[in-house]
This record gives C-alpha cells, structure tokens and sequence, in this order.
C-alpha cells in the first residue's frame, strides 16, 4: 500500500509512518498501537489515519453518515462503547469503528465483534487494564563512561545511527585510542585490525558490537523496560486475569523485571545489595569497630592492676616510651583480643567476604590506645568495594538486558493485546448493558426490529419499553403527541448505524437493510425563511434524484411540516415520498399531517400509527410499537371521547365529528 494514497496521509506524516517497522501492515490492519508509535503521531490522529486506510482497502466511498442527526448519532453511539473502555488508547481505537455501507468492511468488524461478544469483562481484568498504556520508547538515554571507537568513516556513521546513546570517536592508532582509554571507562573498538593492540584500560575489539547494541548499551533495554514496566506488569495481569495466550513466559517476564528498578538499575540481587550497602556504611562501620575495641581495651585496662618493677619502670622512662609500650609488654593479650573484635565486628558489619582480609588489616596489630583504624587501607578497601560493587552491578545490568532483550518483542505483543482487549471488552459490555444482538444485515431495504430499547433515551434504561417496527419501503408514522415518533426514528437511526459499523444492536433481534447512506433530518425548530425553505427542498430534490439501486438509502424524516404552512408541507411530503418508493429507496417521515400527506399524493402510500391506548388518570397510556397500516388517533380525540363516555351530548358530537 503506498502510504500517500491513504486518505488524511500526507508526505509529512507518510515519513513519520516509515520510521515505523511494517508502517503497511499497521495501516492495513488499522494498528492505532502501532501507527501511534511513529514520531509526532498521537492516538487521535493514528485513529484517523486508520480509518483513512481502512476505508482505502475496502474501496469504501464513505459518506454513510449523510446529515449532522446521523453524525450525532453515530458520535452518540460510539460515545456510549467509548464510556466502557478502561484505557485511553480503547477509546481512540474505537474511533477506527464507523458506518460504512461495504459488505466486506462490515464483515470485518462482525468478525470482531463476535470474539468480542465471548470475552467476560471481569472486574479482575478491568482492574488490570487500568495500568496497561501503550509502550513508550525512552528517546533520551546517553551513556557517557563509554564509547565506541572506529577508523573507518563508513563505520562510523553505521555506529551512530545504531548506537546513539554513546558517543563514537574516530581513532587512527594505538596512541588515539590509549587516550580514548584514559577519558573513558569502556572503550568498545569496532575494527578487528585493532585486535591485540595492547592499551591499558578497558578496551575491548568487538567487530560485532553495532549488531548487538544491548551488549554495549544494555541501558537501552533496561530504561525502556524501566520506563515501561508498570504498563507491561498491568499486561501480564491482564493475561493471566483473562486467560489470554502469552507470547513468551509470564513468569520470567515478570520475575526479570522485578530485577529492575523505576530508574533502569538493578535490584533484588543479594551480592549486589550487600557490596552497595558495604560501600556505604564503610565509614559507619570503621568507627563503630573502634568504639568496640576501645571499650574493650578499657574496660580490660580498668580491670588489671598493673604491677611495674622500679627498674623497668626507670628504662621504660629512660628511652623515653610511652604508654603503647607499657601496653605491649603487660597488656598485649588485652589488645590483641581488642582489635580482634574490633576486625570481627568490620567484617561482620559489612557482611564483608573476598575483602577480609584486606579489612583486618585496617586495624594494626602494634597496639596504641586508643585504637586508631589505618586510613590508607580503609581507602584501598573502599576502592575494591566500589570496583566489585560496579563489576557486579554492570554484570547483573548486561544479564537482566540480555534476558529482557530478548522478550522486547513478546512484551510489546502482550500490551498491544491487553489494549485490544480493552477494546473487545468495551463491546462485549455494550451488549450486556444494553442486551444487545448481532444483527441480520440484509439487501432488502428496509428494517424488522424486534424489542428494539434506545439507550438515548431520557428515561433509565430499564423503564425502556421494547419497540417492534419494520418497514420495507417508505412510510408515514403518525402518533399521539409525544408518543415516542422522535424515540423510534432515534432508534432505527441507531440500530441501523451500529448495524453498518459491524457492532450489536440494542434489539431482541434485528434485520437491516444494508445502505450507502443514511439521511435523517430531525425535526427544525420553526418556520424557515423562504431562502432556507429553498435550501431544504433543494437537498431533498438532490436526495431523492441520486437515489440508485446501487447507493442504496434510508431517509428518516422528523415532521418536515415544522419548516413551513402545513397545506403546503403536506403536499410537498407526499411528493418527496412517491419519489421515493418510486426509487424503491426505504424512508418513515413522522408526521402530525399523515392523513394530508396520503390525500395529497397519487399513488398509495403506507401510514403507521403509535397508539394511545386509553388515558389513565389522565395521562395517555401509549403503545410504544407503531401498528402497520394505522392512522393513529390524536390526543384532542381521545381527549372528547372520554368526555363523551361521561355521557354529554355535545361531546358525542364533537367526536362524530373526528371519524
Ligand atoms: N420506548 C420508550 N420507552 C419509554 N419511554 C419512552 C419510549 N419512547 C418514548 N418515551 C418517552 O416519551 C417521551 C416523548 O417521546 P418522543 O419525543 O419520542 O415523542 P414524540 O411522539 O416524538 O413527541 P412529539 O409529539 O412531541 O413529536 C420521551 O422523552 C420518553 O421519555
């Protein structure tokens, strides 16, 4: 598919589509996920563009939705699917479902709506839908302790397109690249001619490295899982609470991204923990083990009676010693046992293994009092420490990198699934909520509903009385005054637009006749001026001229007579609907003037009545499903005949009057 032939798809935006992998099958396929991934595109516009393309492959000359009351109703209807999605991406990949009058575009969408009718939205499952958003890809990691470096041009524009987290230097020879090694943790060679060339520092000659960018940057990895990670635990929920079939492990999947943390570092590794915590309690810990062998030592000095012979006492003096000698000669086992705690306490403290010995030697073994650590092996400890400690961190970083890299794929797939279940989920509640069917979608014209219940309605939906109707041609609807016209014209609106959007109708049952377009002019408030009088006639004029076998219509029509005089409105109806049925289009005009209509037109045309059965305490008791081929009584008549049945003559005769 050439991108620009996409209706909504211009040369800016097919560029922004072709940094996408499969930018035609995300078309194709209507992927909104997908084609909301290219750069500058959001879910909104990808909606549109998707519909753009679905409309292109299904050759659909669109237009379905022919007057604003449709286009209300269609945004009416998707409005109440779109209040049943839990995440936002649902919502706007509804918006890809729209009327349409193709056979194989509505099949599509049927196909769809059929999986859709088996799943169960569970609370589980929409509780773990909340936390699933569509990927999101880090654009602004840069890793600066390391490089790559090259000689070839070539190369090196490869490495910055597939590396651009680092930055890649051009080097020449061995000196270039021994200063390269002095500015840089990690020197990463991309020329095998490098190999053996003997740089002090970490440099390593991977020929491969631009192949395999998560061995030089497994950052790259990590930080898009890091960024990602709730939205794909929320999908592995979804999976599970759903039972959906998983693309790889779940748990693996979620057990490696335990292992990270929200900043793309790694966690719950013990040896890692234990050096992190050795580094940083280092200084804590050395005087802590001091205090321990100074309150040791004097508490052993406190104890002893130390007893000096004079002499000693004079040489001790003599060469001037001080009291560290006096402590060697008589309290030297007193000291010893001192740093020994002191030693045990450090590598006790610091859960301290290959560096033990290294860490007995901060305390001396010549004894001085009070105990003093030796700073210079306290520092070297320090450095191994932190060494092993970033050794680790960096082998655990490449690991975990390793193992996500290789469900980057799988993780996608799994949050693109979850969303479109959301999506299948949002169908599948419409049609429990409003007990919904599949319709039957026919090439007669017309409509059969059965038990049809409008969701649009002012009244809850479970005081909704259930409407049968159908009409093959064209008719006239009559009925008392507020009766329910506009509620069965709204319904047969709805159920014929979501019938031409592939999706269940709110009806027991439902047959509809498939059409191009769908005209419904709902009823104008007042009288038109004579310019806008002629505008009106004008579209019926170019509506009923372009009616044709293959563009078939539905024409609803909500008292026409409001837009002008009612002898003339009558006349002009009647003229509108012989050429209708003439055209064997299907239409039902409500109307307070069915009697004019059908005595101002030639040929015979069908009249349906909704019918007020009888007034109960003063208020009509209507029959909500219009009755085939009956006029139905007005309300002033039923009114005068109640009053006749009180039995005043008048009454009676002003009721005669009626028949
Ligand atoms: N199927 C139904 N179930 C329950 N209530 C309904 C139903 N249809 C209509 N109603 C109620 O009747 C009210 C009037 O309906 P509607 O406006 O469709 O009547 P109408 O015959 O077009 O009136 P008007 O004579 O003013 O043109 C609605 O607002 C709704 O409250």
């Amino acid at each position: 598919m050439e991108l620009e032939s996409v209706p909504g798809v211009g040369a800016k935006t097919a560029e922004a589509l072709r940094e996408l992998d499969d930018p035609e099958r995300a078309l194709s396929e209507g992927d909104v996920a997908a084609l909301s991934r290219a750069p500058g595109i959001s879910e909104g516009r990808a909606a549109h563009i998707a519909r753009g393309a679905i409309r292109a492959e299904h050759d659909d000359p669109g237009g379905f939705a022919a007057t604003p009351r449709t286009r209300e109703l269609y945004e009416a209807a998707l409005s109440l699917l779109q209040e049943r999605t839990v995440t936002d991406y649902g919502a706007k990949r509804l918006e890809t479902l729209y009327p349409s009058g193709v056979r194989s575009r509505i099949d599509e969408v049927r196909a769809f709506t059929e999986r859709a009718l088996e799943r169960e939205p569970t609370p589980a499952v929409c509780e773990a839908l909340s936390g699933v958003e569509p990927l999101v890809e880090p654009g602004d990691v840069r890793v600066r302790d390391r490089c790559l470096a090259t000689g070839d041009a070539e190369t090196y524009a490869a490495a910055q397109s597939a590396i651009p987290e680092v930055s890649v230097e051009l080097v020449d020879d061995a000196r270039q690249l021994a200063e390269l090694a002095r500015s840089y943790a990690t020197v990463v060679v991309l020329d095998e001619a490098f190999a053996g060339v003997d740089v002090e520092g970490d440099v390593r000659v991977e020929p491969d490295a631009l192949e395999e960018p998560a061995s030089v940057v497994p950052e790259r990895v990590l930080t898009f899982f890091a960024r990602n990670r709730d939205a794909v635990r929320a999908a592995v929920a979804v999976h599970r609470e759903a039972d959906l079939e998983a693309p790889c492990d779940l748990d693996a999947l979620a057990s490696a991204l335990d292992q990270l943390d929200e900043d793309g570092s790694v966690r719950g590794d013990e040896e890692l923990d234990r050096l992190t915590t050795a580094v940083d309690d280092l200084d804590a810990a050395v005087s802590a083990a001091e205090s321990v062998a100074n309150d040791h030592l004097r508490a052993a000095i406190e104890e002893r009676d130390v007893t000096i012979e004079g002499t000693d006492l004079l040489s001790l003096v003599e060469r001037g010693a001080g009291v560290d000698s006096l402590l060697d000669r008589e309290l030297a086992d007193e000291y010893a046992a001192a740093v020994d705690r002191a030693r045990d306490h450090l590598v006790d403290a610091l859960q301290l293994r290959d560096t033990e010995a290294m860490a007995r030697r901060a305390f001396p073994d010549e004894p001085t009092y009070p105990v003093e650590h030796e700073e210079r092996v306290v520092s070297r400890l320090r450095e191994e420490l932190t060494a092993t400690r970033d050794r680790r961190a960096t082998q655990r970083k490449r690991a975990i990198a390793d193992e996500l890299a290789s469900v980057r794929g799988a993780a996608q797939a799994l949050v693109d699934a979850a969303l479109e279940l959301d999506v299948e989920l949002a169908v599948a509640r419409f049609a429990a909520d409003f007990e919904a069917t599949l319709p039957e979608l026919t090439d007669e014209p017309g409509f059969d509903i059965e038990g049809g219940r409008s969701p649009l309605l002012d009244v809850p939906f479970e005081d909704v009385e259930p409407v049968d109707y159908r009409v093959d041609g064209v008719t006239v609807l009559s009925g008392v005054n507020s009766g329910g016209k506009t509620s069965t014209l709204d319904l047969v609106a709805l159920v014929t637009i979501l019938a031409h959007m592939g999706l269940p109708v709110p009806a027991e049952s439902a047959r509809v006749g498939r059409i191009s377009e769908l005209h419904y002019h709902a009823k104008t408030q007042g009288t038109l001026d004579a310019g806008a009088f002629e505008t009106t006639l004008r579209d019926f004029g170019e509506l009923v001229t372009d009616v044709t076998a293959d563009r078939p219509v539905l024409v609803l029509v909500d008292e026409l007579e409001s837009i002008t005089e009612p002898g003339a409105a009558a006349t002009i109806i009647a003229g509108i609907l012989e050429s209708l049925t003439e055209r064997e289009a299907a239409g039902v005009f409500v109307s307070h003037l069915a009697e004019d209509i059908v005595e101002a037109a030639d040929a015979d045309l069908s009249v349906d009545g909704i019918q007020a059965e009888g007034l109960v305490d003063g208020e009509l008791r209507v029959n909500r499903s219009p009755v085939k081929g009956e006029l139905a009584r007005s309300t002033p008549e039923l009114i005068v005949e109640k009053l006749a049945e009180d039995g005043d003559g008048f009454y009676a005769g002003l009721l005669e009057k009626f028949e």
